[in-house]
């Protein structure tokens, strides 16, 4: 079988882009995606459906669920003030758990893993159509780090400076079960999604068309 122990590693090493900001390819199994994008499908049976937030008079692409807290341009909240008005769904453990690990392959550094609690996850579905402009994540209160994990098909992920978002950047493909982490020195790097490259999912990950991006992330708020 042309794809078991596959050298995957040597073409898409996992990079240190910037300090602070780290690439990991294939982190996930596909065993792992499927299971994410199952309980992708129970969140967005509610309490608050996916939606596609305003951003001013301009509707954002992508359709957006959220635990934890639930975001909108530029708040968090605990109730979807701008859907439904319902509580979003609880924090579950196994992402923090999930994000721990998750930062433990990113950084090495067991200390930061082991301390890290994300309260938020935004969950963003792509259609073939869909992008992300460039922006900075900051409507958070605490500085640690983000952690980004992609499902579907590969995306073109922008991943900019802190100062502004024109160059430099870099693009790399985002493919499914990839972990991106920025935090540190990069937590402010503006960046955003190009690109959805339809009909590159792999068969078995869980999601016939279109890309899931799950970013955890520590509001620093307290109710
Ligand atoms: O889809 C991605 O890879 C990035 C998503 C993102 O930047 C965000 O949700 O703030
Ligand atoms: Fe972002």
């Amino acid at each position: 079988m042309s794809t078991l122990f596959a050298e995957s590693f040597l073409e898409r090493p996992r990079r240190e882009l910037a300090p602070g900001a780290y690439w990991v390819p294939d982190w996930l199994g596909v065993e792992e995606q499927r299971w994410i994008v199952a309980r992708f499908r129970d969140w967005g049976r509610g309490p608050v459906p996916p939606r596609a937030a305003m951003i001013g008079t301009h509707e954002m692409s992508v359709q957006t669920v959220c635990l934890g807290w639930h975001w909108r341009p530029y708040a968090y909240s605990r109730e979807a003030v701008d859907v439904n008005g319902n509580r979003v769904l609880d924090f579950p453990d196994w992402m923090v758990r999930l994000g721990r690990k998750a930062l433990f392959a990113a950084t090495g550094d067991r200390a930061m893993a082991e301390g890290y609690t994300p309260d938020t996850a935004l969950v963003n579905y792509y259609g073939a159509q869909s992008k992300m402009g460039m922006h900075q994540d900051r409507d958070e209160r605490s500085v640690d780090p983000v952690v980004s994990i992609s499902i579907g098909d590969t995306c073109s992920f922008r991943f900019g400076n802190t100062s502004n978002r024109n160059k430099p950047y870099e693009d790399i493909a985002l493919a499914s079960g990839d972990l991106f982490v920025f935090g540190g020195p990069a937590r402010l790097a503006f960046h955003g999604v190009t690109k959805v490259m339809p009909g590159t999912a792999p068969a078995d990950c869980g999601l016939g068309a279109g890309r899931i991006n799950i970013t955890m992330r520590v509001t620093g708020l307290s109710d």
